[in-house]
């Protein structure tokens, strides 16, 4: 188990006599997606998991700084594998499709049986054949990207998905989704008969337009800064270039978002947008011999703490390999870690306050535990004056924004940092979503685009399907436009476990709200609001099977859940409070992001406050009727 656990959101009760008196009401945002993406990596790869990697996997480990707290939380920083559930997606000799839902996807079950109720088999075959139709495979395209989207939800996706259109699953699972299916086209071309190539070609050009039309639909205003003096980092890009780099980008300020990396010229999907040879990446390989023994008597300390401690020398180290790219690293890094006292106070009502406050308090640990000690047992490898809390806080920083886990030809996954990749900003629609694979054959790192960027356009990567208290915390920015993992959690503590309902796609074992203007199906019943946390209510209420039909009793059943969480929200709404003007006016970076994050938060329970008071007027109206 890790050893960095938050701790679970304040308790809010609410009197409410349908679960046993009251409901505990807790919301977290992260907790989800630690589960989710801790799973995740194992899936990639067995081998990488702890228990056989004799200690050096940050994932699992106990004493790791960076395994710390971001891993901790909700996982890595970039991590963004191709998922393994796509494995057995393979061309068969007819020209069919077969998609299959890996056994080993940690949401497997739930996958399923969404598959099922939308009659698709967990290995599902989709012939591409022509026919008299003319939108023949556009129809087979819209059949593969439905069993994709499930295949390749997150949990949250899938919650919220449920009794919803499938692009309510976002912009980023529609892209992966057909990215997916694209690779597994070009991945067919070799040794198929002339007839299957002209089939898979049109294919592969209606997935294209797919992704383009979907691009058209999500383009970020992004606003690149004039007169930027971007000498380093241009000696950065020579560097690289003179060591086998080849990019198609360059680098610009971009407004709001510091550094970002501009298309040099259009560049389609599947283009590289830039390829990083492994030579020049920074893994655990480049800790020297003595301060990895120095180090090792610590017990349980991994790889990753090791090449933060190493990055905190190197960065001062007149002669090193990547004195440029230190060289182009901030003096400061603004993330939720460095939130001063207002800032703190500003994010009163929140969860984030408790995160962040956590997230210090550990770090601190952590520090403890290595200093002075390393530097009073080895002041010759670790020189006091590196190793101040100051520049630890940094050098985590440094690590939680800008490294990457990067999966090498051996199998294992490192967290590495990779000069001018760091570049890449992150976006809610990004270019680029499958990263971090070595490519044994070139032995380079590639970036290519799963949409298009035309030139001068900011070409984004995405970090991962981070809320945006994780991106504060660990990154220090919220994203431009609407987030759909920046979800609320509500733990309704033993209830829970006690009212799950069969007739969900799953018993969810966590519930949660987010924006209602993500959904589309305001239905009675619905009202936009996520179906597990509906049925999870009735059951509650009461045991018995409930259907939706139009009956007095059900829409009783409904005014009760739905004041109940009227109740809930409202509660919510009170302990984040008003505005405070003050904070509203502040400059500083902090106090502003603070007061973003809980605007942020405002609007997700005033939208669900909103859809409950909505769907209470239809529910009373429908029963006046019935009544009258
Ligand atoms: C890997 S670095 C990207 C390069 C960075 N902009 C720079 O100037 O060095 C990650 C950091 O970039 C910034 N960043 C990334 N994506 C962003 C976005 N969409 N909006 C605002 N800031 C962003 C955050 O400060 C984050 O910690």
């Amino acid at each position: 188990m890790p050893n960095y656990q938050i701790r679970k959101q304040r308790c809010i009760l609410v009197a409410c006599c349908v679960v046993h008196n009251f409901i505990r009401m807790q919301s977290r945002n992260d907790t989800l997606f630690q589960q989710f993406e801790d799973n995740d990596v194992d899936v990639v790869d067995d081998e990488s998991s702890g228990a056989n990697q004799e200690g050096k996997n940050m994932h699992l480990n106990d004493d790791n700084v960076m395994n710390d707290v971001r891993d901790h939380i909700t996982g890595s920083m970039w991590l963004d594998y191709p998922s393994s559930s796509f494995d057995s997606m393979a061309l068969d000799k007819d020209c069919s499709i077969v998609l299959e839902l890996s056994e080993s996807d940690p949401l497997f079950d739930t996958k399923k049986k969404l598959l099922q109720d939308k009659g698709f088999n967990t290995r599902q075959q989709i012939n591409v054949k022509r026919s008299s139709d003319p939108n023949w495979l556009s129809t087979s395209v819209e059949v593969m990207l439905q069993i994709a989207t499930i295949i390749k939800s997150t949990e949250a996706e899938l919650y919220f998905g449920q009794d919803q259109p499938m692009e309510s699953y976002g912009p980023r699972n529609e892209l992966e989704a057909l990215n997916s299916i694209l690779q597994l086209v070009e991945a067919s071309f070799s040794g198929v008969c002339q007839m299957q190539k002209n089939v898979l070609q049109e294919l592969h050009n209606v997935i294209v337009d797919m992704i383009c039309q979907s691009s058209d639909k999500h383009r970020p205003k992004t606003t690149i800064v004039e007169g930027y003096n971007s000498a380093k980092e241009k000696q950065l890009l020579q560097w690289g270039e003179n060591n086998g780099v080849k990019t198609r980008l360059q680098i610009a300020y971009v407004e709001g978002a510091g550094r970002g990396a501009i298309a040099k010229e259009d560049l389609k999907v599947g283009d590289t947008a830039l390829e990083i040879p492994t030579s020049l990446i920074i893994s655990e390989e480049l800790v020297q011999a003595d301060m990895y023994h120095a180090l090792e008597k610590f017990e349980g300390i991994t790889p990753e703490t090791m090449l933060l401690l190493w990055s905190m020398k190197e960065r001062h180290n007149c002669n090193s390999k990547y004195k440029m790219y230190f060289d182009t690293l901030p003096e400061e890094f603004h993330t939720g870690l460095s939130f001063g006292v207002k800032a703190m106070m500003a994010l009163g009502g929140t969860m984030l306050l408790d995160e962040i406050t956590e997230a210090k308090e550990h770090l601190h640990a952590e520090y403890d535990k290595l200093f002075p000690a390393l530097c009073n047992e080895h002041p010759d490898i670790f020189a006091p004056e590196l190793y101040k809390w100051e520049q630890f806080l940094w050098a985590c920083e440094l690590w939680y924004s800008n490294s990457m886990k990067i999966k090498f030809p051996d199998g294992k996954l490192r967290t590495c940092l990779i000069p001018i990749a760091g570049f890449l900003n992150h976006s809610l629609y990004p270019h680029i979503v499958n990263y971090g694979r070595i490519d044994a054959a070139a032995n380079t790192l590639k970036f290519c685009l799963s949409r298009s960027c035309s030139a001068g356009q900011e070409c984004c990567l995405s970090y991962g399907d981070f809320s945006s208290s994780h991106l504060v915390t660990f990154y220090g920015f919220i994203p431009q436009g609407e987030n759909p993992y920046d979800v609320i959690q509500l733990d309704f503590g033993s209830a829970q476990d006690e009212f799950t309902d069969g007739s969900s796609i799953s018993n969810w074992s966590t519930h949660m709200v987010r924006g209602t203007w993500f959904s589309e199906n305001r239905n009675i019943f619905y009202y936009g609001l996520p179906s597990p946390l509906l049925d999870f209510l009735r059951s509650a209420h009461s045991p018995v099977l409930h259907t939706k039909a139009l009956l007095p009793e059900n829409l009783k059943i409904e005014i009760e859940i739905l004041e109940n969480l009227l109740s809930i929200c409202n509660d919510m709404m009170d302990e984040l409070g008003d505005p405070d003007l003050d904070d509203r006016k502040s400059t500083n970076w902090d106090v502003k992001l603070a007061v973003e994050f809980k605007d942020i938060q405002r609007g997700i329970v005033s939208s669900v406050l909103t859809s409950c008071h909505c769907g209470l007027k239809r529910v009373k109206h429908e029963l006046s009727e019935m009544d009258g």
